[in-house]
């Protein structure tokens, strides 16, 4: 086995890796870009993956592959198997109301919420696929009548690589399965009731694989140049966060921070989890474990939307706000631009506190558009905790890791040192470690030496997320009216 192929098909674009088998180190890699927007038609993630093979030079000579991918989008099939209408993906907020309505329909208040927690590690959000096929059964009765099978972009992607064997042959993991909210991690089975109850009938879903089992072979005539590829075996695949976590090899108290288009802050633990508020979602690593999670939709792009605000790139943005002072003097930025999901807030608006004539500069809006996205990371790291996941430390990762003022200001919000492996594609290795393992086999993952990190250590400024605390409930509804004038 001398290579392997991992791919992270992730909300802004598909990343591709391809790796010694054994020893992990990097041979080769390619990727392409995903469209815009939180419906995507799943054909450009087939382009985007075909194009990030070929920038990465094809699949001649590599014995398995892996996909890796966003979690929790819809993805309907009917049954042809062709995809009945875009997917709606998981920072797609229409949703919201159908969530709301699944827990409701469990009982009132807190019962509903410990009623979902209980059966299935989560408190139905808008990102869930079981609220997304609510949505779908009660908007579009059209589209809803011609679903035969959902699965999600990892399982998807897997089983086109397979030559779309029929509907029979889709398969997932236990990781992005338990993002559905129809899986329930605690006793590795579907809940179809609830399936049921969400969509008002069943459909197929995907087997859910173990965490070597493969997922069949790589059909050769799907791929550009496939003909002349050799016997390529597919492994199970995985959610990006749970292949992000697996690719650090994060052990017992390290929290993965991941900052892409997601915010996500989660932990390997032994037992499976159930937060009746919601916050913590429950879900399934890759190695037969579990990765509580806290997710939110508001992360690099919030500093994306400060820099193109400010009219500078990002590496201008972090340095003006390692310009200003920790806490930009009083300045707030509640991150809310995409709505927000964690805290459940999905009409929310961004907002800004604390304007004078002092905080009224480009420094201290770059400062607090790093330390309001922070924050409400940090606010994720303490309601893990509280489920019982230890922290000694925080390994980041994700696009966002880039960003010098992300990694000096991390270790003063979060509390404990903050570990930034060299920039690479943490997901697409850890599709490429399951590729290598499902491979291989054994009992354990083949050990990969990870590239030297940088902890970056700082004394906590606990007056930063105090402040914020303060900021982050008074933030708009976009649904709501305005108070008329008095
Ligand atoms: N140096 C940097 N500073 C801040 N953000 C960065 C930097 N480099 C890349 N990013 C951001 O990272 C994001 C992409 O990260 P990625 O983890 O690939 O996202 P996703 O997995 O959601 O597709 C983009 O929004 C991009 O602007
Ligand atoms: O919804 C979640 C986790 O529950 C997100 O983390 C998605 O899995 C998207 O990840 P990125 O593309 O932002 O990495």
């Amino acid at each position: 086995m001398p290579l392997v192929a991992g791919v992270d098909s992730s909300t802004q674009s598909c990343k591709l890796v391809i790796r010694d088998a054994e020893s992990g180190v990097l041979v080769r890699q390619g990727r392409a870009p995903h469209p815009d927007g939180t419906e995507v038609d799943p054909a450009a993630w087939w382009s985007a993956l075909g194009e990030a093979v070929s920038a990465a030079g094809g699949l001649a000579d590599v014995g398995a592959i892996s996909v890796a991918g966003q979690q929790h989008g819809m993805v309907c099939l009917d049954e042809t198997g062709a995809v009945v209408r875009p997917a709606l993906l998981w920072n797609d907020t229409r949703s919201a109301g159908a969530a709301a309505d699944l827990v409701a329909e469990a009982g009132e208040g807190e019962t509903g919420q410990r009623f979902w927690a209980d059966a299935v590690g989560v408190v139905p959000v808008a990102s869930l696929t079981v609220s997304k096929l609510r949505w779908l059964a009660r908007h579009e009765p059209g589209n809803a009548a011609r679903v035969a099978a959902v699965c999600l972009p990892h399982d998807w992607l897997t089983w086109r690589l397979a030559g779309a064997p029929g509907l029979a042959a889709l398969s997932t993991d236990r990781s992005d399965a338990s993002g559905t909210g129809y899986w329930s991690p605690a006793s590795a089975t579907y809940r179809r009731d609830l399936l049921e109850q969400a969509f008002g009938r069943m459909v197929t879903v995907p087997r859910v694989l173990g965490p070597v089992e493969s997922a069949g072979r790589l059909d050769p005539a799907v791929l550009a140049g496939g003909p002349e590829l050799p016997e390529v075996s597919l492994g199970p695949g995985a959610g990006d966060n749970a292949a992000a976590a697996f690719g650090v090899g994060a052990g017992p108290g390290d929290v993965v921070v991941s900052i892409g288009t997601s915010g996500t802050v989660c932990g390997v633990a032994e037992q499976p989890t159930a937060d009746p508020t919601g916050i913590v979602a429950g879900f399934a690593d890759v190695t037969g474990r579990y990765l509580p999670l806290v997710c939110t939709l508001n992360a690099a792009r919030v500093l994306d939307a400060a820099a193109a605000l400010l009219g500078v790139g990002l590496a201008e943005l972090a340095d003006l706000a390692l310009s200003a002072p920790p806490g930009a003097d009083g300045l707030v930025l509640v991150p809310y631009l995409a709505g927000e999901r964690t805290p459940n807030r999905p009409d929310a608006n961004g907002a800004v506190h604390g304007l004078t004539l002092r905080t009224a500069t480009p420094a201290h809006l770059a400062r607090a558009a790093v330390e309001g996205m922070l924050c409400a990371l940090a606010d994720g790291l303490d309601a893990l905790v509280a489920q019982g996941v230890a922290v000694q430390r925080v390994i980041l990762v994700g696009g966002g890791a880039r960003s010098t003022a992300v990694r000096r200001v991390a270790p003063q919000i979060f509390g404990v040192p903050v570990v930034v492996p060299p920039p690479g594609e943490y997901v697409a290795d850890g599709a490429a470690r399951q590729a290598a393992w499902t491979a291989l086999g054994g009992a354990q993952p083949p050990i990969w030496t990870v590239a030297a990190p940088r902890t970056y250590e700082a004394d906590p400024v606990p007056a930063i997320r105090a402040r914020y605390a303060q900021a982050r409930e008074h933030v708009i509804d976009h649904g709501s009216t305005p108070a008329p004038p008095r």
